[in-house]
């Protein structure tokens, strides 16, 4: 079984090549989600954050307070301290899954998360790839996603990695400038070069 990460900035295009990857076979853990369902589930994680954020972190039917925790680390300045705290159970979590998985026989474990290269390339994947797409199509397309203010999309993108500078740290590099059907093709390709190489001699390149 391999195991991969899929990055890249904010609206770049990574969950359009992990729902490809899906459909042939992949089983994809996505990062965020995974994050909001630990933080209502993981006792551990939930006293932290009530620690460091207050009691309003959490509403009170134990659903997570999602505007609170919004204000907190993007308006508040605190998102590096909210990542340092979820970032471990997410990563333990997926480890779990992995573990799992390949005992289960899969053929492949995908991280799609965007924060994945913050603290350097994560030893347990064998392939990292980024997704990369041109800053300004990137906010058009989420703001057009999620229907919110561009504005709002460039705090996010401010709070993650300039991708251009950490190439050097993926195997591969899924360029997403053309259609969204480019895209899914190249998500195909790539999918099919992986399976048919890992085993054999690791390469790396660009889509
Ligand atoms: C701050 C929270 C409540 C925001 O929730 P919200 O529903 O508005 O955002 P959502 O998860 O849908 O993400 C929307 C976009 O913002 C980006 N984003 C989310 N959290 C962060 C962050 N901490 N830093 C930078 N970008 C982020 C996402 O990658 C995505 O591109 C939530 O995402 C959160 O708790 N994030 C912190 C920890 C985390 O998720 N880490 C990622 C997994 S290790
Ligand atoms: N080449 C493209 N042309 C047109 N639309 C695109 C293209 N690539 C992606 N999109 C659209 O842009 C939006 C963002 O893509 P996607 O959700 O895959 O990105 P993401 O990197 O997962 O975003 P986030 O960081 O917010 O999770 C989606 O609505 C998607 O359908």
């Amino acid at each position: 079984m391999i195991t991969v990460g899929v990055t890249g900035g904010i609206g770049s295009g990574k969950t359009t090549v992990c729902k490809e990857w899906e459909k042939l076979g992949a089983n994809v853990v996505y990062a965020d989600d995974l994050a909001k369902e630990l933080m209502v589930t993981d006792d551990r994680l939930r006293e932290s954050l009530i620690e460091a954020f207050g009691e309003d972190t959490y509403h009170p039917d134990g659903r997570l307070n999602r505007p609170h925790l919004i204000h907190q680390a993007f308006e508040e300045g605190r998102v590096e301290e909210l990542n340092q705290l979820v970032h471990p159970a997410v990563a333990r979590k997926f480890v779990e899954i992995s573990n799992e998985a390949k005992q289960a026989g899969e053929e492949m474990v995908v991280e799609e998360a965007a924060l994945l290269l913050n603290n350097g390339r994560p030893e347990n994947l064998d392939l990292v790839v980024i997704v990369r797409s041109d800053r300004e199509d990137r906010l058009e397309r989420v703001s057009k996603r999620d229907s919110v203010s561009k504005k709002k999309v460039m705090d996010r993108d401010e709070n993650q990695p300039d991708f251009n500078k950490l190439t050097h740290l993926a195997d591969y590099t899924i360029e997403n400038n053309g259609t969204l059907e480019d895209l899914r093709k190249k998500s195909i390709q790539l999918y099919h070069k992986i399976i048919q190489e890992y085993g054999g001699e690791k390469n790396s390149g660009v889509f």
